[in-house]
């Protein structure tokens, strides 16, 4: 009995203020711990939010963008929200009626209503930026463009966010913000990682743009796009091809084949079979060909497919003209290129297309790629349509965007089949299309700082375990202490 009370006495944790020290110790982690994690985390819940409106040739997309509230300015990811394909064709096609080019955006403004909390309208910026389909309406009739321009701001400011403005894009520009993209994405630019290529195929304009070591501005300094970002220097080589998207290079195709003004054409880019009436009027109505257009001999011409891939190649090269270059080396039509270097994403219709034939596989040698190309395009019509159900407008021209795509990449940008596998066919990166729009937006909310941020050094995560280790030790260390004072606390009752 007296034995067990001696031992009772001496270890201090059978008295009650040890314990009641030791609860309030463990509560005083628990509190600190939780509200370090509760305080961050209400934080990065908060958003930020960004729309931009792709105008492009052939529609229109809206995006939405978000990104932690506290990392605004920062190099916090930003990341797409939300996606809303406008329905009907691109802004350009609405000069008869340019209202309607307005109203055609209403539906995904209000689905970006939605999406984006009330409270935070009045402090989202919106965007619209137009590409080549504008590019060519303003070289048409620039009047009409300026209609449509202003049809879709008076839609745009009756929203309650915050209008920046609707502008026609200049190809440089969506050359360089597509390259941003990517490499914001893959978080190249924070890094000082080498950079990737970017590689864009519109309806209407198709941009290459990259970086290259032989390549400082000083040759053809149109071409020529620099940045300073977190910290390190980027000279890009940029160009955006007017009329050589996939919708136009076709017209130029067609009219290399109508040149003599004929009834009835066998073009090998369509598939054995295909058999459409077309009007000159309509093929010719676009600024790429206008020029060229013949002597009209009849209203229409038959449009027969021949399915023959080497011959459509054929005449997919005759669009490209590669007799004068006043530069040291040439992609096509005169235009500077330096060396390719280093890796490329090939996005929009580059995927689209690839990704319909089941090509996007870049591993794959590129002589089985065109093999399987040349099988596709050689398959009667009657056969696609039964194997496939999608309009048969868009159906019908993989053969020649396969082809056009290809032909492109390896007369146009000089890719070998060597080279051919630093491609990569993209569609999203981390859930974020590949285009121009994020970089556009990263650009206009200065959201790419010049120099490097200076960034904690610690990681949230490594933060809340030091300052949890750190509690704990100090924790210890205080028992401890308490402990080894322990006889002097217990000697005086004892004496009493
Ligand atoms: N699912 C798809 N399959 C094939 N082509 C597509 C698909 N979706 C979009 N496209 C094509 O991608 C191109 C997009 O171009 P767009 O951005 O509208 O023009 P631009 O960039 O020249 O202004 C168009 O040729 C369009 O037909
Ligand atoms: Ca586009």
């Amino acid at each position: 009995m007296s034995t067990q009370r001696e031992m009772k006495e001496r270890n201090p944790w059978h008295r009650p203020v040890t314990i009641i020290i030791t609860v309030i110790g463990v509560i005083a982690i628990v509190t600190l711990v939780t509200v370090l994690v509760i305080q961050n985390r209400t934080i990065a819940q908060k958003y930020k939010y960004g729309i931009v409106l792709d105008a492009g040739s052939s529609h229109t997309s809206l995006y939405i963008y978000q990104w932690p509230a506290e990392k605004d300015n920062n190099t916090g990811r930003v990341e797409q929200k939300h996606h809303c394909q406008v329905a009907g064709k691109g802004i350009s096609s609405y000069t008869a009626t340019p209202y309607k080019a307005g109203e055609s955006l209403i539906s995904c403004l209000k689905e970006a209503k939605e999406n984006i909390p009330q409270k935070m309208h009045p402090e989202t910026p919106l965007y619209l930026g137009a590409t080549a389909g504008m590019r060519l309406l303003k070289l048409e009739n620039s009047s009409a463009s300026d209609e449509v321009f202003k049809a879709v701001e008076k839609t745009l400011r009756g929203f309650p966010f915050s209008y920046q403005g609707a502008r026609l894009l200049a190809g440089q520009e969506e050359g360089a913000f597509g390259w941003v993209t990517v490499n914001y994405l893959d978080d190249r630019l924070t890094q000082g990682l080498e950079t990737t290529g970017a590689l864009d195929l519109g309806g209407a304009s198709t941009q290459i743009s990259f970086v290259s070591d032989e390549y400082n501005g000083s040759e053809s300094p149109d071409n020529a796009v620099s940045f300073r970002l977190y910290g390190y220097d980027y000279t890009l080589y940029t160009h955006s091809f007017l009329c050589y998207g996939k919708d136009q290079a076709l017209r130029l195709a067609l009219a290399h084949q109508t040149k003599s003004g004929p009834t009835a054409i066998t073009d090998p880019c369509f598939h054995n079979g295909y058999n459409e009436t077309r009007h000159y009027a309509a093929v010719y109505d676009s600024p790429c060909v206008s020029d060229q257009k013949p002597q009209i001999v009849s209203e229409t011409f038959i449009h027969l497919g021949g399915g023959n891939f080497t011959q459509c190649q054929e005449v997919i090269k005759s669009i490209f003209n590669f007799t004068s270059c006043r530069y040291s080396r040439c992609s096509f039509n005169g235009i500077f290129q330096p060396p390719l270097q280093g890796q490329f994403g090939a996005f929009s219709a580059y995927f689209f297309v690839m990704n319909f034939l089941n090509l996007t596989d870049t591993s794959v040698p590129l002589k089985t790629v065109m093999q399987k190309l040349s099988d596709y395009c050689a398959t009667p019509w009657t056969q696609i349509k039964k194997e496939h159900d999608i309009p048969l407008k868009y159906l019908a021209e993989y053969c020649f965007s396969g082809t056009y795509i290809l032909t492109l990449m390896m007369e146009g940008y000089n890719f070998t089949s060597e080279t051919y596998s630093s491609i990569k066919y993209i569609q999203k990166i981390k859930n974020s299309d590949a285009g121009w729009t994020l970089g556009y937006m990263l650009n206009l909310t200065n959201m790419i700082p010049a120099e490097a941020p200076d960034s904690p050094p610690l990681t949230y995560t490594s933060y809340v375990s030091v300052v949890t280790v750190m509690a704990i030790l100090l924790f210890v260390i205080f028992i401890l202490i308490l402990y080894s004072l322990w006889p002097k606390f217990n000697t005086e009752p004892k004496i009493i």
